[in-house]
């Protein structure tokens, strides 16, 4: 390899939602090195949210066949129904790689940008090391300097201290989703965003899933969205809530889970064991504290309404500053930091905070959830006055020849303006139908505007009228 230039205008780490600068900057005619010691791309692209959503359709396609009864079709053998894991899993790995190696020659052979592929951490707040060696530290790491440092180095999965797990093979998002093999039973502990998604692939392409989640199934939704998912979810798997872990033993390719169930002890038995506990940001390899970044009590970065870090030359954003943990959110900080740094900055523009839209979210299980602004805990915690209109799917005529038994839109007003504050949408489509409601919020519609307007007959979206028109006599 050439010797490294040392001396940088722009120091990116981390080419998910780093991405937003690396070209944008080197463009404008800054001299950029970025640091990624991973496939380019980051998680979204490598390890999260697109293979996850590429393996999941094929379960859904499963869900549909298995329910074709349901509209009278036959399908002979229908628990018969296989997967090619292996050609499945094959094609979306080779997709997911496909895409970031397309990424690799855009920074190649641009004359502004160097591709540093190794991991690198803080010697001082405009000094970087770039390890030879990952997790070490060596006196022949190269250096380099920085004026302005990008950290967008992202968070990686946590894993809880249960006696026994530790140095058994079993699995985090990461390795679940490039895993060619069907494990005849899985034991999933966690009930967040990854549990679900991936344990609801797993469940239906072969595996039989036994979840065991230490409170509830998805604790940040809505509490009618959390109650109707674990109906929907208890019907479909073996659920287990209120879990305390004891220990893990592995033997014999099988793993045995100790558990304290309500007040029981239990064991749970599988040969494969999926661990989708949250995750944890990277300032700790990354060496922040020789900058000086300030941290927060969980170890993410702190930034200002700007994403500056206390460091003035050193931004921060996306799952590292654990504000949001989505892509999009990540992308939105991003484009800001772009704009306000490279583009306003320079030409003496009054820079102006960080203005989050509402951030919506989804949950691509099935059932699907959507929402976005405040759940209905949340609006009572404020102590604001609201009004809710909810509509079942069954009450709609889409939902009808969708033979829909479950799901909802629920909507929350509040009172005296009138104006929709929070929209929770659990049931087909949720991760689509959530559109409109981001957009009313966004723009501050009222329930007389949601009703003013003419949805499509007979589409999904008439829910949504639906709900509004239903809370109209709680005004
Ligand atoms: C299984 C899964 C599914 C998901 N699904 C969705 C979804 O459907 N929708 C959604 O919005 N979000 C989803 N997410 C979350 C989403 O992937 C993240 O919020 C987003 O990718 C964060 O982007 P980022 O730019 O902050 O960090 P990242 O994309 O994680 O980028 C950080 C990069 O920094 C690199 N890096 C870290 N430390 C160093 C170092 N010391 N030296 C060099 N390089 C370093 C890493 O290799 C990484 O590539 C999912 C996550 C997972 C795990
Ligand atoms: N569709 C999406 O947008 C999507 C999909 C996947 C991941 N993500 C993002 O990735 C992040 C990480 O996802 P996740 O599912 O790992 O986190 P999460 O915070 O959603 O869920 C973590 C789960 O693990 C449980 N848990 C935490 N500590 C535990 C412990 N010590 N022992 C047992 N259980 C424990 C929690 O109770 C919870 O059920 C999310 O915050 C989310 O923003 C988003």
């Amino acid at each position: 390899m050439a010797p490294l230039p040392t001396e940088f205008d722009v120091i990116v780490i981390g080419s998910g939602s780093g991405s937003k600068i690396t070209r944008p900057a080197a463009n404008l005619g800054n001299k950029v090195a970025i640091i990624e010691k991973g496939p380019l791309g980051g998680t979204c692209l490598n390890r999260g949210c697109i293979p996850s959503k590429m393996l999941i359709h094929p379960a859904d396609v499963i869900n549909e066949i298995e329910h074709a009864k349901t509209y009278d079709i036959t399908v002979p053998n229908v628990n018969d129904v296989t997967i090619d894991k292996a050609k499945l899993v094959n094609y979306v790995t080779t997709y997911v790689d496909g895409e970031s190696a397309s990424i690799d020659p855009m920074y190649e052979k641009h004359p502004n940008i160097t591709h540093i592929k190794k991991e690198c951490a803080f010697v001082d707040d405009h000094t970087l090391r770039i390890r030879n060696k990952e997790g070490v530290n060596s006196d022949d790491d190269a250096l380099i300097t920085g004026k302005k440092i990008f950290v967008v180095a992202g968070a990686r999965p946590i894993i809880p201290k249960i006696p026994g797990l530790e140095g058994t093979p079993y699995m985090t998002s990461t390795e679940v989703l490039r895993c060619e093999k069907t494990y005849k039973r899985v034991i999933i502990i966690g009930g967040g965003y990854i549990a679900t998604e991936l344990g609801y692939y797993l469940g239906k392409t072969g595996s039989q899933v036994t979840f065991l989640v230490r409170s509830g199934f998805v604790k940040n939704e809505d509490i009618q969205v959390q109650e109707e998912f674990t109906k929907i979810f208890t019907q479909m798997f073996d659920c287990h809530f209120k879990v305390s872990f004891n220990k893990v033993e592995y033997n014999n390719e099988i793993f045995k889970v100790y558990v304290t169930e309500n007040g029981e002890e239990k064991v749970y038995e599988g040969e494969g064991l999926f661990v989708a506990t949250g995750v944890t940001p990277n300032t700790d390899v990354l060496e922040v504290k020789n900058a000086n970044i300030e941290l927060d009590s969980r170890g993410y970065i702190k930034v200002d309404d700007y994403l500056r870090t206390n460091v003035p030359h050193i931004w921060s954003w996306g799952d590292i500053i654990g504000r949001n943990l989505f892509r999009h959110s990540a992308n939105f900080e991003g484009e800001y930091a772009f704009r306000t740094v490279f583009e306003e900055a320079p030409k003496g523009i009054e820079i102006k905070p960080i203005d989050y839209p509402p951030v919506p979210h989804a949950i691509f299980t099935n059932p699907q959830i959507g929402g976005v602004g405040l759940t209905e805990q949340q609006a009572k915690a404020k102590g604001i006055d609201y009004v809710i209109g909810l509509c079942p799917y069954k009450n709609s005529a889409m939902g009808d020849a969708l033979r829909s038994k479950d799901g909802f839109v629920k909507l929350i007003f509040e009172r005296t303006s009138r104006k929709l504050i929070g929209a929770h949408i659990i049931g087909v489509e949720a991760s689509n139908m959530i559109h409109m409601c981001i957009a009313f919020l966004q723009f501050g519609a009222t329930v007389d505007d949601m009703l003013r307007t003419i949805y499509i007959h007979p589409a999904l979206p008439e829910l949504v009228r639906n709900a509004a028109r239903r809370a109209l006599p709680n005004f």
